[in-house]
């Protein structure tokens, strides 16, 4: 698995979540920083979207990053065209391979579909082209047709094969049988690219890496069409963590990369959001706090400086004495058992009010009226 190659397509995939429209800054900006931090391809976007497109796939490319750039196109000549005007090296054409699909584009005429990619992967290596093949919809296809595709995609010039669970309906299992028996069709490098209908882009991501997949394509905190894609950070920490497969990516800037994404896609990352959500390295409740203070591996699978975060124990409606005592002590305040175990009362019963963590300024005051009423008692 050491040589697994991230394939991201946040600029492309990522940004046809429904009301994401990069501005080309901020798709320079991303392809910029995704770079920097050492993901070696991009699939930068489609050409075919027009002028607005292919002026940003310009100047991306004129950027000459270390990544390797690579643009979308369907199976049409004027695609391919389009790519080319960007100046791109690099293009990865995408013919529909399941019975639906094909049906829906080309009327069923899957001969028809496939004389067109012919003609357009012709078209490309004639223009001194790299040209990598996807087959859309690969995951509801027929196997036999689907390796077929595959094999003439191949034969006919390309340099890799893209497997798309286009509907996110895989399962790891079954991504695991369908991807390694691609693999062992091929000798052209096979990439896997999958969506997160069911919540299983990232564990189908990793399946199909198992299964042999050379290539995975992610996207910045999982942006993507509907549910999204497998996320950038998941796949790269899980490889990590879970395998022990270092793909070379300074993961500490995983946090600021998924706060420019969010901010240019003006769609917030939920705090459960795993590896980059405001809560992955927040501690409320008691026994996990105690733990955690004891020795952070009890709750936390690596440490969060790793992707950018800083530990954060808050207070709030599950806390325990653990916590609250060792938050207290960093403003110099010592209770005793009774005072420790009112305070804890009023925090429960002012977080379930309030909704929330309570600040350190609202944790003080509660700690000085319970002084007050004990003082009167
Ligand atoms: C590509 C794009 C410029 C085409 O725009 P359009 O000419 O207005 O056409 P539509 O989007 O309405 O329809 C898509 C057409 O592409 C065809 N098509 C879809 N996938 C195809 C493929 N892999 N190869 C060849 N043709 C394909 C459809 O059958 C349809 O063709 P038709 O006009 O002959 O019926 C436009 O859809 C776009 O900007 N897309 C960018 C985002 C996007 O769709 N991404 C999805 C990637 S799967
Ligand atoms: O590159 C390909 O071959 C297809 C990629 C795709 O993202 C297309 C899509 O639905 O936008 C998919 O999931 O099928």
């Amino acid at each position: 698995m050491s040589q697994i190659s991230i394939n991201d397509t946040t600029l492309r995939d990522g940004e046809q979540a429904a009301g994401v429209a990069f501005n080309l800054e901020e798709k320079v900006a991303i392809a910029k920083f995704l770079d920097a931090i050492g993901v070696p391809e991009l699939e930068v976007g489609i050409p075919a979207m027009g002028e607005e497109e292919i002026l940003a796939i310009k100047a991306i490319s004129e950027l000459n990053l270390d990544t390797k750039l690579l643009a979308w196109n369907r199976a049409v000549i004027s695609d391919i065209k389009a790519s080319i005007a960007c100046g791109i090296k690099r293009i990865h054409i995408a013919i529909p391979v399941s019975g639906i699909q094909i049906a829906a584009k080309f009327h069923g005429q899957w001969r028809v579909s496939l004389q067109r990619l012919k003609d357009c992967i012709n078209f490309a290596l004639d223009h001194d082209l790299w040209v990598a093949v996807g087959g859309e919809d690969s995951s509801r296809a027929d196997e036999n047709f689907l390796q077929d595709v595959a094999l003439y995609a191949q034969e006919w010039g390309a340099s890799r094969f893209r497997f798309c669970d286009t509907v996110g309906i895989l399962e790891p299992f079954k991504t695991h049988l369908k991807v390694k028996r691609l693999v062992s069709t091929l000798s052209i490098p096979v990439e896997i690219h999958t969506h997160n209908d069911f919540g299983l882009a990232t564990a189908n991501a990793i399946a199909g890496i198992r299964a042999g997949a050379l290539s995975v394509n992610t996207t910045v905190n999982g942006l993507g069409e509907r549910a999204g894609n497998a996320a950038l950070e998941e796949v790269v920490m899980a490889l990590k963590h879970i395998y022990n497969v270092d793909l070379g990516i300074d993961t500490k800037n995983f946090l600021k990369l998924s706060q420019l994404v969010a901010n240019a896609a003006g769609a917030n990352v939920p705090p459960w959001k795993a590896i980059v959500g405001e809560n992955t390295f927040a501690h409320e409740s008691g026994i996990h706090a105690d733990g955690v203070i004891k020795n952070p591996e009890t709750y936390e699978p690596f440490a969060p400086e790793a992707v950018g975060w800083e530990r954060r124990l808050v207070i709030g409606k599950h806390s325990g004495r653990h916590l609250l005592s060792n938050l207290l002590a960093q403003h110099g305040i010592f209770l005793n058992d009774e005072e420790t175990q009112a305070v804890l009362n009023a925090v429960r019963h002012e977080s379930t009010i309030k909704k929330r963590n309570l600040s350190p300024e609202e944790l003080l005051n509660l700690v000085q009226e319970q002084r007050y009423f004990h003082a009167a008692r």
